[in-house]
């Protein structure tokens, strides 16, 4: 059911400062700061060529990160997101199988303006899962 790994998530407590290492160290190319205020984080992405990184930083009051960060003030990996072709069989699936859907259970439109939903990480080891309707 899952395909390709789209992005690996890194929440971040600094933004501008998490991307300079990326672009200055590492030598990635960055892309443009995306605040998502939907989803209470402003993203940059990395283009890694076979895959992205995705840095996080929360934006405004509630954002699904704050405790994490709180929990890691340094940052951490965060979650890993998975391309599928239908993401409606792939949660019939998963809530079949006793898989918590994170939210209301319904997609909302991630960071590509693709559906997305998020699996809750006691689910699944340990880790948050993100999955995103590619419809390859
Ligand atoms: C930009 C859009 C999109 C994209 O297109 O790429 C994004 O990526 S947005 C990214 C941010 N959005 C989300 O993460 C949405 C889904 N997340 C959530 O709903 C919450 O973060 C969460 C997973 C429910 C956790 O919320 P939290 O407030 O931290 O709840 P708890 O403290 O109750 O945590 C429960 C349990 O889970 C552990 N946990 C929390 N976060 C993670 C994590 N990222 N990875 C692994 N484990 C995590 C937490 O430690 C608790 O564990 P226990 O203490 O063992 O109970
Ligand atoms: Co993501």
């Amino acid at each position: 059911m899952i395909g390709r790994l789209n992005h690996i998530a890194i929440a971040v407590p600094d933004l501008d400062a998490a991307a300079a290492k990326y672009r200055d160290q590492l030598g990635a190319r960055i892309g443009m700061q995306q605040p998502l205020p939907e989803h209470g984080v402003t993203v940059v992405f990395i283009d890694t060529g076979n895959t992205k990184v995705e840095l996080l930083e929360p934006l405004g009051e509630g954002s699904p990160i704050a405790a994490f960060l709180e929990k890691n003030p340094g940052g951490g990996m965060h979650h890993v997101c998975f391309e599928v072709a239908d993401l409606a069989a792939a949660i019939a699936r998963l809530q079949q199988a006793g898989a918590r859907v994170l939210g209301d259970g319904r997609p909302r439109t991630g960071a590509h303006g693709n559906p997305v939903v998020f699996l809750h990480p006691r689910d699944f080891d340990g880790t948050l899962i993100e999955l995103e309707e590619t419809g390859s």
